[in-house]
């Protein structure tokens, strides 16, 4: 996301904006099904895609055995996503991931590792990934993450808030986390596949914009159910609905579970159909994900070589 990009300003806490709002589940499951059925892409075009959706990529490493030096890893595959030979292939000069998003405690290793690069560093923060930590301390991890040089910062949200329909408490935790991250882009977390209902992920996502969530996200990658296509269709629908009563673009963040290139382009599919070609760049579109990038530099090198690498040639990290 560039940092051009205006800030979501919020709005005042308002529910009725949300409160009656019916999700029919079969509905945006029909809706995804039209989707990705019927909206087939030529060859070159997915290429294309496959290209946009690297750009668009937050690169992750969120394990608890993450060192520096995996860090430092991830982030060299960021600052040079493909091999050179499928790089000049396509016909590309340069390319990056959108960011590489980290535990705070390896924010400043890669930082290091991104210098110069124009890569922004994201952290996870609010005790990632259930948030069940005091608010202060949730809030002072944000602070620390920014101090360590982090350009955005991924929070979570208190599930309990969402399924008590405490919506000022909900709304209060979000602002205060937006001003604790200062001039750092705030994506919110929902943990959608702890939520209940796909009315109560719309109900939340709504809330955090209005606290002033610059990205709403899906899933921390760490629940039972992760980022899906009728509860990402929900989510974009509430940005939708808050871009048209307020003027703020708010970005959107699939996370968890994103694999295949077939995911990265559904998604994309997603995005163009429900927003606008608009949305289909990193100021406003990212994937979260630790092991997509493979299968999508498979997917291009059979475009640009017409076979695939054998096994003995993939990239073990
Ligand atoms: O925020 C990103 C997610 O943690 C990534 O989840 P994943 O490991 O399933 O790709």
């Amino acid at each position: 996301m560039t940092q051009t990009h205006p800030r979501n300003p919020g709005a005042p806490l308002d529910p009725s904006w949300f409160e009656h709002v019916a999700v029919n589940t079969p509905a945006a499951e029909a809706r995804v099904a039209d989707l990705t059925a019927r909206r087939g892409l030529t060859r070159e075009w997915q290429a294309a895609w496959l290209v946009n959706a690297i750009r668009c990529i937050d690169l992750t490493t969120l394990a608890g055995d993450d060192t520096e030096a995996r860090v430092a890893r991830l982030c060299a595959k960021a600052r040079r996503p493909l091999a050179d030979h499928i790089l000049e292939g396509l016909g590309l000069e340069a390319l990056t991931t959108g960011a590489v998003c980290v535990y705070p405690t390896m924010v400043g290793a890669a930082v290091r590792a991104l210098a110069g690069s124009g890569i922004p560093v994201a952290s996870v923060a609010t005790g990632f990934p259930a948030g069940l930590m005091p608010l202060p301390l949730r809030l002072a991890e944000i602070r620390y993450a920014v101090e360590e040089g982090a350009a955005e910062i991924d929070i979570v949200i208190t599930r309990a808030h969402v399924l008590r329909a405490d919506w000022s408490a909900l709304y209060d935790e979000i602002a205060a986390m937006r001003e604790a991250s200062g001039a750092a882009h705030m994506k919110a977390i929902l943990a959608t596949g702890e939520l209940g209902s796909l009315a109560n992920v719309y109900r939340a996502a709504m809330v955090a914009m209005q606290a002033g969530a610059d990205f709403i996200k899906t899933s921390t990658g760490k629940e039972a159910v992760n980022a899906t296509l009728p509860v990402s269709l929900t989510m974009v629908r509430a940005l939708r609905d808050y871009g048209a009563r307020t003027g703020a673009r708010i970005g959107f963040k699939p996370a968890g579970g994103l694999r295949t290139a077939k995911d990265a382009l559904a998604w994309q599919i997603l995005m163009r159909e429900e927003m606008g070609r608009d949305w289909l760049t990193p100021a406003l579109f990212r994937i979260g994900a630790s092991s997509l990038l493979g299968d999508i530099e498979r997917q291009l090198e059979q475009h640009v070589t017409g076979r695939f690498a054998s096994s003995s040639r993939h990239a073990l990290a």
